[in-house]
């Protein structure tokens, strides 16, 4: 087992973003600060000065009225207004730097390489702007994205963003029920796609998708497709008088200067989705000066990325993390994309991609930590990785098994960050910091100006006790609500219903000793045998550790009057679940977490359904095994997988 407390690299002293900010706090506020813990505080106790000096300190540009607002409050923190005074564009603070540095390489299974520099893309957007300009594009429309991690991607959202239309994207390995459900609500006027698009060596043509996405999207007024990759010569597929390809969207002339639209803080920048699995997806609304500023904050001062960074994280662009990524060229680093599986054609593509191009900053998901570990991909030993100082993981808990991996089979002295929030603000609430050690199995601090706390069930604050995850403020990326909820009804019952006037996060977390945090699991997937409150996480976290076992999910199950734990697992090729490991698993979880653990039943399946974002779809296994409906199929990436449980 690896030490409770690992050593990272530090950044050296007038190299790091956090520790100048303090000293400048410390200056300019007349402040002693002299912690983490301390900065942390102040900011909750004075989150108008501290966003307020943040967006200052970020270099976040927008036009003011000396003596503007930063906050106008509401009667519910929902509807607290942050610089309600400011204008910005989020476009124009991406593209501050016009330089020659490269600013996104695209890579994907077929090594298939592409590079943009800051300066060719502020050309490429400059001339997108005009066409969609040209398309009568306003202020507001919607311009939807069925479409891969890739640059052109970028340079679409960015030039919508630059007008201040609004972005919303669906990776190509939605199903076209999931991406109607959700661009049906929208009305997009513009759609961006992909005609083909290659996962796991299989190349999947879309015309089909393409033909039913225009006939159910009666807002649509032009389509633009991306250059087909994989078949060439075969991207026209629709012959639709309103479609037209990405080359001559960009034919256009180029204009000396781009105009970027100056539009309020509040003014809506991307359009995301809850996951579906309970509904039709939600529509999530965030807004450009929100997302921005709490990017910055996140990148300048959490992850100390720098110019010289290159910033890698493994998405799709369906997923928050996508946008997270693309404001990355904020602080002008190489942002790296990659599209395709992350183990095709072999299991270490996603190491090699990041030897190849000096990724220093690598971020994927717990999941696949530990689909490399039982892969055996070991970088510490075949990779040169001289640069990687940090790796970042979320969408869901990763264990302490996973910090030993990290630690063991990556790289030895990096900084591991383990980060946690969601789509729901686009952001994180609580993840990393270059002034804290790092402790096995605990993400390291709650964000600067995020009002977190753990409430027990009586909804008093508590430490070192599991409970729910909250937020007791407002912060500026609070979504500015969902679509089509003008009266705030489905916002309110999304978050606030739980306690009155907080923010419920519906994570299940505890608050550690260290300060850091543990998340043991979504809170609406809590087990319960017996009265006792169990994260899933927590019998995962045992599960996985057996090196026969792939993946899992436990759900609860009601039974005689009580609630038992049902376990399924997905195993390697070459293992039956029979006793001998039946007992196994009985055997860690109960000395690994407890007795109260342990499931009544464990069954293998062949696989395990996931949401669209690769989330294990927990409450659709419960639901199935109750025999009750699973309200959207087609929120699920492989749906035919509930069969095995409904026998
Ligand atoms: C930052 C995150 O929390 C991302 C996710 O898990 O969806």
């Amino acid at each position: 087992m690896s030490p409770a407390r690992f050593t990272i690299k530090t950044a050296a002293p007038g190299d790091c973003h956090l520790v100048d900010f303090i000293h400048w706090l410390n200056k300019t506020q007349r402040l002693q600060l002299d912690s983490y813990a301390a900065v942390h505080r102040w900011s909750v106790q004075n989150r108008e000065a501290f966003w307020h000096t943040c967006l200052d300190f970020t270099g976040i540009e927008t036009d003011a009225p000396a003596h503007a607002r930063t906050l106008k409050p509401g009667q519910q923190i929902w509807l607290d207004q942050w610089f309600p005074e400011h204008q910005l564009n989020y476009a124009g603070n991406l593209l501050r730097f016009r330089d020659d540095k490269t600013a996104l390489i695209f890579s994907d299974e077929h090594n298939n390489r592409q590079s943009l520099s800051y300066a060719e893309l502020y050309q490429q957007v400059s001339q997108l702007q005009r066409w969609l300009l040209a398309q009568g594009v306003i202020a507001g429309d919607r311009v939807a994205g069925f479409a891969a991690n890739r640059i052109e991607t970028v340079v679409a959202m960015l030039a919508s963003a630059s007008i201040g239309a609004i972005w919303s994207s669906c990776s190509p390995d939605f199903g076209v029920g999931g991406i109607l459900d959700r661009f049906t609500q929208i009305e997009p006027t513009v759609l961006f796609a992909v005609s083909s698009h290659c996962y796991a060596g299989r190349i999947n043509r879309h015309q089909a998708v393409l033909e039913k996405l225009m006939a159910g999207l009666p807002s649509l007024r032009q389509v633009v497709l991306l250059p087909d990759l994989y078949e060439a010569g075969a991207d026209d597929p629709v012959g639709h008088s309103d479609v037209v390809h990405w080359r001559d969207a960009l034919a256009g002339e180029l204009a000396a200067e781009m105009t970027f639209a100056a539009l309020p803080f509040a003014h809506p920048l991307f359009i995301m989705y809850s996951s579906g699995t309970t509904g039709v997806p939600k529509c999530i609304v965030h807004s450009a000066g929100g997302t921005l500023l709490q990017h910055r904050k996140e990148h300048h001062l959490h992850l100390n990325l720098q110019r010289d960074d290159v910033l890698f994280y493994f998405t799709t662009c369906g997923w928050m993390m996508w946008n997270w990524l693309v404001s990355g060229l904020a602080s002008g680093a190489t942002l790296v994309l990659y599209d395709g599986s992350p183990f095709h054609p072999k299991p270490s593509i996603l190491f090699d991609l990041a030897e190849d191009t000096g990724v220093t900053i690598f971020g994927t998901s717990a999941k696949y930590l530990s689909a490399a570990e039982k892969a055996g991909v070991q970088p510490q030993q075949t990779h040169a990785l001289p640069h990687l100082h940090t790796l970042l993981s979320t969408g869901s808990p990763l264990n302490a098994e996973g910090f030993d991996y990290v630690y063991q089979q990556v790289k030895g002295d990096i900084s591991l960050q383990s980060i946690s929030g969601g789509t729901d603000i686009i952001s994180c609430f609580v993840l990393g910091s270059p002034l804290l050690p790092v402790y096995r199995g605990e993400i390291q601090c709650a964000g600067l100006g995020m009002d977190v706390k753990v409430y027990n069930q009586a909804g008093k604050p508590v430490s070192q006790e599991k409970g729910e995850l909250v937020c007791q403020q407002s912060f500026p990326s609070m979504p500015t609500g969902f679509w089509q909820d003008p009266e705030h009804e489905k916002y309110q019952a999304a978050y606030f219903a739980r306690f009155d006037n907080i923010w419920t996060h519906g994570d299940y977390a505890e608050q550690t000793a260290h300060g850091g945090w543990i998340i043991y699991g979504r809170s609406d997937t809590v087990l319960n045998p017996g009265g006792v409150r169990i994260g899933t996480a927590e019998i995962y976290r045992q599960v996985e550790q057996l090196a026969q076992v792939l993946e899992s999910v436990a759900v609860g199950q009601e039974w005689e009057g009580d609630v038992r734990i049902v376990l399924f697992v997905r195993l390697q090729a070459d293992a039956t679940l029979d006793d001998e490991l039946i007992g196994t698993i009985k055997l860690s979880i109960r000395n690994g977490a407890s007795p109260r653990h342990v499931p009544a039943v464990i069954r293998q399946v062949t696989d395990i359904p996931r949401t669209l974002n690769g989330k294990i779809a927990e409450i659709a296994v419960r639901e199935t095994l109750h025999g009750r409906p699973v309200n959207n199929r087609d929120a699920l990436a492989n749906p035919d997988a509930l069969k095995e449980f409904e026998a």
